[in-house]
């Protein structure tokens, strides 16, 4: 299903239009004229044939010649004005004509938004409230988060009823991402998805718990040095989640990836820099920013490691040291590589693709969910005690297993409460491919719909005047019961088909890594922890999540 289709499942109230990101570089046009075609035409007269066989009284073309390099002048300059006015069309089309007569469009049928400006859009007004909102921590411990991490949405949903803008898919998150699961659309999808779906779920994921659960003792192996002291949670987390993924998905270590994780920190940090940064069509490919070079630069380097770490798991299988690529998903990757069948097979730029999404996708959002569920039961001991307990009666001071981690209830409440106040990816956003009509509503091509969970997950009118209340017992009876029936008001992971791949690996993960935490350690959040959410790809805590730790 294209992703445009998917929406038509949400209720009117989710559609927040999005003036700013209408999308028109897949329809762009190649350009029509042709060299070729003036010559065919007899426009620029072609080259005296020699005849060698017949004499040929030669006589010096003056006139003609002349003509000729007239005529080619006149045509080179007709052709650089022909190229200079389309480009000046394309740039006029995507900053002036589209994005005024989308405004139009919506506007006539009464939804309102901040006025598009020529060139910038609403860039300037994001990056001023970002910045505004970023420069002040929230000084009491409020869960009200919504208006600091995405002050631009929060600004005008106030002041428009329902009008958004939203963090378009840039070319730095399509370097992030490469066409990987996240970005692919159509039979690439089906495909890529089939093999993650292969890797991460049922049995595979069942045996992927043991070194779920050896990757959170290393971890706490270095808490046993904080005993008593102050320890920040969040860098911590940031290692075991890129421990567990390169060790459940690539068969290596987070050392061995290490190289492959810090170019693409870094690769994210240009991205999340450049966001809201506005290139000229056309302008923007002869003329690169220093920042576009080290992108490139850093693009090759993933590149280069990811294709080493292939290399070398397809060397095993050539010196005999292993009899297949593997059942991870790094294996299936490479037996797809190799499959003889051209339907099934994926090339190697699509293997690192989804190698990049992966290791982005698999640590970044499980390591800031953990963060701040940690925060949330440092401040709220009550939970934290109840969720030992617990983890106590299910498992003793054994190490979960997995048939008893279905069973943690209390933390199930817990987690889901974490992602409602604190969900990592905070806005889902479609393109509208074609034009639909969606209710009362006609939405035109090209448009694109920004769908903002986290103002769901803070909506009053949903969850009641205590939303920005930590209380898992919302979560008692089951979601449904929690937003009366409203499919639609509480999706972390998303929904439809494009929900997210990783979602059970993720509170597999979680739960593990809280229970072992919870049977050793009880915990208080630390004085010196300063309250500042902020994007950057996920909610991430800006000065990270310090507590106190002190052993059971
Ligand atoms: C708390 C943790 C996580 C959260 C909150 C989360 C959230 C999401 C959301 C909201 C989407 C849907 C995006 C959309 O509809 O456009 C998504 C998609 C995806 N997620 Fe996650 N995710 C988490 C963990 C993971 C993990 C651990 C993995 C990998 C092991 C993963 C891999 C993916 C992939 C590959 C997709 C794209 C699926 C597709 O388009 O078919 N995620 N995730």
């Amino acid at each position: 299903m294209r992703r445009g289709g998917d929406l038509c499942i949400y209720s009117l109230k989710l559609l927040r239009v999005d003036i700013l990101n209408f999308d028109n570089t897949q329809k762009e046009t190649k350009p029509r004229y042709q060299f070729s075609v003036l010559m065919s035409k007899g426009m620029i007269p072609r080259p005296l044939s020699l005849n060698k066989t017949k004499t040929v009284v030669k006589r010096k073309p003056v006139v003609s010649s002349m003509a000729a390099s007239l005529m080619m002048f006149v045509s080179v300059y007709a052709c650089l004005f022909v190229f200079l006015l389309l480009t000046l069309m394309k740039i006029l089309d995507k900053f002036w004509w589209t994005p005024m007569r989308i405004q139009h469009l919506v506007g006539s049928q009464g939804i309102k938004g901040p006025c598009y400006r020529f060139i910038y859009g609403n860039t300037k007004e994001i990056i001023k409230l970002r910045n505004e909102a970023s420069a002040k921590p929230i000084l009491t411990l409020s869960h009200d988060i919504f208006s600091k991490v995405q002050p631009q949405v929060y600004t005008w949903i106030n002041a428009y009823d329902g009008a958004y803008t939203k963090a378009e898919a840039t070319a730095y998150v399509k370097k992030l991402l490469g066409d990987g699961l996240v970005t692919a659309e159509g039979d690439k999808w089906a495909k890529q998805r089939k093999l993650a779906n292969y890797a991460f779920h049922g049995e595979s994921l069942k045996g992927m718990v043991p070194v779920m659960i050896s990757s959170v003792e290393m971890m706490l192996e270095r808490w046993k040095n904080h005993q008593g002291k102050e320890i920040d949670v969040s860098e911590e987390f940031r290692l075991l989640t890129s421990e567990v993924i390169s060790r459940t998905a690539f068969g290596s270590s987070y050392l061995e990836g290490k190289k492959t994780f810090d170019l693409l920190l870094k690769l994210s940090v240009l991205a999340n820099r450049n966001a809201f940064k506005v290139r000229l069509p056309v302008i923007s490919k002869f003329w690169k920013t220093a920042d576009e070079k080290e992108a490139e630069k850093l693009v090759k380097g993933i590149w280069d490691s990811v294709v080493k770490m292939t290399k070398k798991r397809e060397d095993k299988v050539l010196t005999k040291e292993a009899d297949s690529f593997g059942t991870d998903f790094l294996g299936s990757l490479v037996n797809a590589y190799h499959d003889t069948d051209e339907k099934k097979r994926i090339s190697i730029e699509d293997s690192v693709d989804e190698c990049k999404t992966f290791y982005i996708a698999g640590q970044e959002t499980s390591s800031t969910m953990l963060g701040w569920t940690v925060l949330l039961l440092a401040i709220h001991t009550d939970w934290q005690e109840a969720a030992r307990k617990e983890v106590i009666s299910l498992f003793g001071n054994q190490n979960p297993h997995s048939d008893a981690i279905v069973k943690l209830k209390t933390m199930t409440m817990i987690i889901k409460e974490s992602l409602r106040l604190y969900p990592p990816v905070i806005s889902i956003s479609r393109k509208v491919e074609r034009q639909v009509q969606l209710g009362k509503l006609f939405l035109p091509a090209g448009m694109t719909l920004y769908i903002a969970n986290m103002a769901l997950h803070h909506d009053p009118q949903i969850w009641g005047e205590d939303v920005h209340l930590f209380k898992p017992e919302r979560f008692s009876e089951g979601v449904a019961k929690a937003t009366r029936n409203n499919p639609a008001a509480f999706f972390p992971f998303g929904l439809g088909p494009r929900t997210c791949m990783g979602s059970n690996f993720a509170i597999t993960e979680a739960k593990i890594v809280l229970s072992m935490i919870l049977q050793r350690y009880t915990f208080t959040l630390s004085p010196s922890y300063i309250h500042s959410p902020f994007t950057f790809v996920t909610v991430r805590p800006q000065h990270g999540i310090q507590v106190m730790l002190h052993r059971v």
